[in-house]
């Protein structure tokens, strides 16, 4: 995308940074991220993920280009203005260990002049938001909590402020990977519903093809290798780099990020019911489908829209529906 002709809630022009010893964390970004959009910026260690991000907070100064938010120009603000109107989550979660869960979550209203009470049941709200709930967890310690639960915290504090844009860095890192997935679920359906803009940082291709609108692919000398959807990263890798990094399961990963397509389908005539592994939605991706099928050792499952059959889709249409989406 043109980092300058799209409406953008953030975007940064030939954005670089070069620390004092010399090194090149960032060279030259252009990158743009529309209002509700979730953007992950993945890549290996040391390749200025971090260092973008917070240089859209400015915890970071750039040494070239401009930073825009939400079309304010961010090296010319208040930086106090702007971190507290941009939510920012980070792997350890920075929990005040000596305050209760309410405590915590209440921080920020207060900051803001809300009064206890109004404060106390916005941060309830909040905790029930990110589903925890706030009779069981409010008075409880964070090392009462399990790593999981500590990071819905951290996500409910960032949310206090209802800022439109939320920068992220490894925020699922430190759980398991069951509650990773679970989480980032979650997280997705909460995005969307809330309708913040996201800039998200991971070192896990999955994670940013599951969770991103797009996904920046950066490489070594924080240079941006490839932005895309994450079907045309994974079909589509714009160089050997990029091919590397989202590796040989590729393949795997599509049917995470690839619909079904009704042209794929078989007509549901003759099928007897008990033939189904399920039925799925039509909205569901190739991965739930062929899951179904496993799950339940058959080789077909239906497909619904709304309350009508649309068609079964079998391995054979899956097969179909990735190459297809290899030529689009
Ligand atoms: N204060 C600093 N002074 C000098 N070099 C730094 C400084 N902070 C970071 N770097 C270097 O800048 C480069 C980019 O670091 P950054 O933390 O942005 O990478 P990252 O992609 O987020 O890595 P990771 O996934 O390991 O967190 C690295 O080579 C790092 O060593």
């Amino acid at each position: 995308m043109d980092a300058t002709a799209q409406p953008a809630m953030i975007r940064l022009s030939g954005v670089g940074k070069t620390y004092a010893d010399g090194t090149v964390a960032v060279h030259e970004l252009d990158l743009a991220v529309a209002p509700g959009e979730l953007v992950c910026l993945v890549g290996p260690s040391g390749c200025g993920k971090s260092t973008t991000l917070k240089m859209i907070n400015r915890l970071i100064e750039p040494t070239t280009g401009t930073v825009e938010v939400d079309g304010e120009d961010v090296t010319h603000g208040d930086p106090v203005a702007l971190r507290r109107s941009i939510g920012y989550v980070i792997q350890q979660v920075g929990l005040f260990p000596h305050q209760t869960i309410e405590t915590n979550v209440m921080t920020v209203p207060l900051l803001y002049g809300e009064s206890r009470s109004t404060a106390r049941s916005r941060a309830h709200e909040l905790m029930e938001l990110v589903g925890l709930d706030a009779a069981t967890y409010a008075g409880r310690y964070p090392h009462q909590l399990s790593g999981g639960q500590r990071q819905r915290v951290g996500v409910a504090r960032a949310l206090a402020a209802d800022p439109p844009v939320l920068l992220m860095d490894e925020p699922f890192g430190a759980v398991d990977p069951v509650v990773r997935v679970r989480l980032q679920e979650e997280f997705k359906t909460l995005q969307r519903d809330l309708g913040k803009t996201v800039v998200l940082v991971t070192h896990d291709i999955d994670e940013a093809v599951r969770l991103g609108d797009r996904v920046a692919v950066f490489a070594a000398g924080g240079r941006l290798a490839q932005v895309a959807t994450p079907a045309e990263l994974l079909a589509r890798p714009a160089d050997d780099y990029v091919a590397d990094f989202v590796g040989s399961t590729s393949g795997l990963r599509r049917l995470t990020v690839t619909a079904i397509d009704p042209d794929h389908l078989e007509p549901m005539d003759g099928v007897n019911a008990s033939e189904l592994a399920g039925v799925v939605d039509v909205g569901a991706t190739l991965e739930e489908a062929l899951a179904a099928m496993l799950r339940d050792d058959r080789p077909m499952v239906g497909v619904k829209d709304g309350a009508r059959f649309v068609g079964v889709l079998t391995p054979t249409g899956i097969h179909s529906a990735l190459r297809a989406s290899l030529v689009d």
